[in-house]
């Protein structure tokens, strides 16, 4: 699992280590490991050109002296000044090693930049010089290295206004910061080192889990199983109108190991999900008329008039755990009177429908999707799986789960029907809305991968665009690359 921390801990963290060690330890811990990476990347540091962007605060600080050792092993390295103000010691040691100050058209000439113009202690959006500076590393042949943060993101949401660093490679000291998780930060930051300066830290304030992490969480048959312990799942999708989200969300249900599929709807859906899942058990109309499920999934394709609200209000009356998505989060909007639910309740927003929901307007959720999500969960008392660029998933007292898994290529229409069944599987399985929304979400981000690049067919490269029939195609692979 990773582990991400918000920027207050990390300085508490700082803190306590700085009052029990030597002065300039922490810094001298964070250059070693900064230069090692930056070595690393040049392959020849003698006679390399590196390029220090150098803000006025500690993150310049870091920047001088993972310069002195590079220049000490025989890089030319020269140091921008951007800030008012520079970290004497640094700067004094990059001179005794023979680097010495430029101005801004050293970028040209670079092999290697290091961007050490804010890090944690960043606010809002970069002024000049700064910004300006953060612009032309944009058009440098350099590798660019991000020291702590890429400047201009903010290190504790990912937000970013205006300009920012574009790095390849961020090296992060101590702990991942929550920002470096979450786009817009995410998509900044490049591939992201964590160099150990001897932080201890308490419990994370955002998760990101692996492989192992998730294989963990999957319910498997166990020999005394039959298809009503395995857990079954009932679908309220569809409509004549959108025929395509029963199919495809039935689909993720039945790809997604669900003991049996109990579909609800109206009769067009129904004989088209027959017809291309035969497994599902299907019922029309009349919610009385369904058989027992363990889980209920509301939403994709179901209409947002009169008879799909008392079909949405009908079902989420059950005492059984609920995800609810799409034209069931419109209806919610307008009644919250469904999501006060006896039982477990995950919601599975886009932007969008969250914007419905909040009365926040859609841009201001996409960029700070984490304060949007976390917000969700404790305004309406549910677990909240926010869909986009990246995933993530909030319940109250629980640290943010943030999906690493998936791909652009997922945002095509009919995908989130897909991941809806499948959550809703793992939710008729047994796991908790937390588990059943992370577990879904890094499936469906595997399977869309697998999808958009052949693997592990063997196509030799590239991607291509994918159809949310693609993504349940490829599940059976995402679940065997996980449970081996
Ligand atoms: N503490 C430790 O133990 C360790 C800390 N470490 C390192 O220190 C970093 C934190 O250092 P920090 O606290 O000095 O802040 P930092 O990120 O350099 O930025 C502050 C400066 O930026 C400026 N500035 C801010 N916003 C701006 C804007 N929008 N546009 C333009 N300028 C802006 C602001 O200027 P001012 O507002 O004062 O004019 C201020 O001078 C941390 O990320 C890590 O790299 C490591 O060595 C490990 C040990
Ligand atoms: N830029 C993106 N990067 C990665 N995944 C994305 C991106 N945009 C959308 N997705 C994913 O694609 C799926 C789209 O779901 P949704 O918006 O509900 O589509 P639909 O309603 O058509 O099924 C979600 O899983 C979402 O997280
Ligand atoms: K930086």
């Amino acid at each position: 699992m990773r582990t991400a921390y918000d920027v207050g801990k990390v300085r508490d963290a700082e803190r306590v280590q700085m009052a029990r060690l030597p002065e300039g330890t922490l810094m001298g811990r964070a250059a070693a490991g900064l230069a090692a990476t930056c070595a690393r990347l040049l392959g020849r540091v003698y006679g390399s050109r590196v390029v220090l962007l150098v803000g006025s605060g500690d993150n310049g600080g870091d920047a001088l002296y993972a310069g002195e050792r590079l220049a000490r092993r025989g890089a030319r390295v020269e140091a921008v000044l951007a800030g008012s103000r520079t970290h004497e010691g640094g700067l004094a040691a990059l001179r005794a090693a023979g680097g010495r100050v430029s101005d801004a058209s050293a970028l040209a000439r670079a092999d290697l930049v290091i961007d050490g113009l804010v890090g944690i202690g960043g606010k809002g959006a970069l002024r000049e010089p700064y910004a300006g500076l953060a612009r032309e590393t944009r058009h440098v042949r350099a590798t660019v290295v991000a020291v702590d943060v890429p400047s201009g993101v903010d290190a504790g949401t990912g937000q970013v206004e205006g300009e920012a660093v574009r790095a390849d490679v961020t090296v992060t000291f101590g702990a991942h910061k929550t920002g470096l998780l979450v786009d817009p930060g995410a998509a900044h930051a490049g591939v992201v080192e964590l160099v150990d300066i001897g932080l201890d830290l308490p419990d994370p304030d955002v998760v990101a889990l692996q492989d192992e992490d998730v294989a963990d969480l999957l319910p498997r048959p166990a020999p005394e199983s039959d298809k009503y312990r395995r857990g079954v799942v009932g679908i309220a999708a569809g409509s004549h109108l959108f025929t395509g989200a029963a199919v495809l969300a039935v689909g993720g249900a039945v790809r997604g190991g669900a003991g049996m599929v109990r579909y609800l709807g109206p009769e067009e859906p129904i004989g088209l999900v027959r017809a291309r899942w035969p497994e599902a058990v299907t019922t029309i109309d009349d919610p009385a008329k369904v058989g027992r499920v363990q889980a209920w999934v509301v939403g994709p394709g179901l209409g947002t008039g009169e008879e799909s609200h008392r079909i949405a209000a009908a079902l989420l009356k059950s005492d059984v755990p609920a995800l609810i998505d799409a034209d069931g989060i419109t209806l919610a909007s307008r009644d919250r009177a469904l999501l006060r639910r006896t039982a477990p309740t995950l919601i599975t927003p886009h932007a969008g429908e969250l914007s419905r929901l909040l009365g926040v307007p859609r841009e201001r959720i996409e960029a700070r999707r984490l304060e949007h999500a976390r917000r969700a969960a404790e305004e309406l008392g549910v677990t909240v799986l926010l869909k986009g660029s990246t995933t993530l998933i909030a319940e109250v007292d629980r640290p943010v789960r943030v999906n690493p898994t998936g791909t652009p290529w997922l945002a095509t229409g009919g995908t989130g029907d897909v991941l809806s069944g499948l959550a809703g599987a793992l939710l008729a399985g047994g796991l908790s809305c937390y588990d059943a929304a992370s577990a879904a979400a890094y499936l469906h981000g595997l399977a869309a991968r697998r999808a958009a690049t052949g693997a592990p067919a063997g196509l030799p490269y590239g991607e291509s665009p994918i159809s949310a029939e693609d993504v349940i195609a490829r599940l059976p692979e995402a679940f065997r690359s996980l449970i081996p």
